[in-house]
C-alpha cells in the first residue's frame, strides 16, 4: 500500500505546497535568524545559503521515496512564511509514526499560523499516510511551540535530549504525540457542550462484500470523518425507524453506488466495542451478490483484499475480531 503522493493543502488563509527550488532565497532569509534556528535541533547558525538548496532537494527525494512530506507555508499572496514537514519513521518491530516539525519566520509570529498549518498537516497525514500516530519533539524552552501542539490536540508523552547544532550542546526536549482517537475526541469535545454525559450507543450496519475470488472489499475512511485513514467494512449509521438491513442497502448505494436486495445480506457476526467517545454496536453482514461495480462516492479509497492480507490494513479497533472469523469463513 503506497502512501498518497505529496499534495497541496489549504489551511485558509494559508496555502501549503511541497517545497521547490525557487523557495531557497526566501527560506534562507527567514531561517537564518538566531531566534528561529536556536529552536531547531539540526540547523547550524549562521545557516549557509547553499544549505537551503540542498535541504529543499533532499525534501523532494524524501517525498519520492515516501519518507517525508515537507511543505512551504504561503500566505494568501503567495509570500513564503515558513515550513512544516512530517518525516516517516518506520521502526523494525513497531508501527510507523510521523515526526512533525515546523518553523515560522519571525515577522509572522503571534498570528496562529503554526497552529493552523500543524492542524492541517496532522489531519491530512492521519487520513492519508500509513502511520499510527504523529510525534513532535520540542525544546523545553520553546514554550510557543509546545502551546501550538497542545492546541492541535497533542499531549506530552515523555522527555528526550537532543544535540542542537546551533547551540552546540545537548538540550532537554519534550516529546508530544497525537493519534486518530485523540483527534476524534478533540473534535467531539469541541462540538459537545457536556463532555461528562454518558457515552451514546451508536448503531452501525456494515458489510463484508466478497467477490468471486474470495476477496473482501475494504474502504479507507476519508479525511474529515472520525478514524480517518483506517480501513473499514463499508456501511454506516442506522437511522431512526430503519432496519439494519435497510440501512445497509442505503449506505452501500450512497457510498459505493451499489444496488442489492436485502435478501442478499446474510447476518455473519457483530461487533460490540467501547470507544473513548461512544459505544458501538455493529452487525456485520456477508454479501456476495450485488448490481454494479463499487465506486468510491465519498472520496474514500477502496481495496479488494485477500483474507490473509486483512491484517496489513489498519482497521478500527472494533473490527479486529472480524479478521480471524472472515479468514475461517473464506
Ligand atoms: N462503516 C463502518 N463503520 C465502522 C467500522 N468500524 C467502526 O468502528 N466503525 C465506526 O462506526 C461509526 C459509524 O460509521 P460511519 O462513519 O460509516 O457512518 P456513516 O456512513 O453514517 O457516516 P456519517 O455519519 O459521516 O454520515 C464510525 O464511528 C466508525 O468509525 C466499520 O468497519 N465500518
Ligand atoms: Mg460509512
Amino acid at each position: 500500500m503506497p502512501d498518497t503522493a505529496p499534495t497541496e493543502l489549504e489551511a485558509p488563509p494559508y496555502h501549503l505546497r511541497p517545497l521547490c527550488a525557487q523557495d531557497a532565497p526566501a527560506l534562507h532569509h527567514l531561517v537564518n535568524d538566531w531566534e528561529v534556528v536556536r529552536m531547531l535541533s539540526r540547523l547550524p547558525f549562521p545557516y549557509p545559503r547553499e544549505l537551503a538548496d540542498s535541504w529543499i532537494a533532499s525534501t523532494q527525494q524524501m517525498q519520492q521515496k515516501g519518507e517525508g512530506y515537507h511543505f512551504a507555508i504561503l500566505d494568501k499572496d503567495g509570500t513564503f512564511i515558513g515550513c512544516i514537514g512530517l518525516g516517516i519513521q518506520a521502526p523494525a518491530n513497531s508501527a510507523r509514526i510521523g515526526m512533525l516539525g515546523y518553523w515560522i519566520g519571525r515577522p509572522y509570529w503571534g498570528q496562529g499560523i503554526a497552529t493552523r498549518a500543524a492542524e492541517r498537516v496532522t489531519s491530512w497525514a492521519l487520513a492519508h499516510l500509513e502511520i499510527s500516530s504523529i510525534r513532535a519533539h520540542v525544546a523545553v524552552d520553546n514554550v510557543a511551540s509546545a502551546r501550538v501542539l497542545e492546541h492541535v490536540g497533542f499531549q506530552q508523552i515523555g522527555t528526550d535530549k537532543q544535540v542542537f547544532a546551533s547551540r552546540g550542546s545537548e538540550q532537554p526536549m519534550l516529546v508530544f504525540e497525537t493519534t486518530r482517537h485523540m483527534q476524534d475526541a478533540r473534535r467531539a469535545s469541541a462540538s459537545a457542550p457536556t463532555p461528562s454525559a454518558p457515552k451514546k450507543l451508536v448503531l452501525v450496519s456494515a458489510a463484508a462484500l466478497i467477490d468471486t475470488q474470495g476477496r473482501i472489499l475494504l474502504a479507507r475512511r476519508p479525511e474529515g470523518k472520525s478514524m480517518a485513514g483506517l480501513w473499514e467494512f463499508p456501511g454506516g449509521k442506522i437511522e431512526t425507524g430503519e432496519t439494519p438491513e435497510a440501512a445497509l442497502v442505503r449506505e452501500l448505494h450512497e457510498e459505493l453506488g451499489l444496488d442489492m436486495s436485502r435478501a442478499c445480506l446474510a447476518p455473519f457476526t457483530f461487533a460490540s466495542h467501547s470507544y473513548p467517545t461512544f459505544n458501538l454496536l455493529m452487525p456485520l453482514y456477508v454479501c456476495r451478490r450485488w448490481q454494479g461495480t463499487p465506486i468510491p462516492k465519498e472520496g474514500q479509497k477502496l481495496a479488494w483484499v485477500a483474507p490473509q492480507d486483512l491484517r496489513k490494513y489498519p482497521m478500527p479497533e472494533a473490527d479486529l475480531p472480524f479478521i480471524p472469523l472472515l479468514q475461517t469463513l473464506l
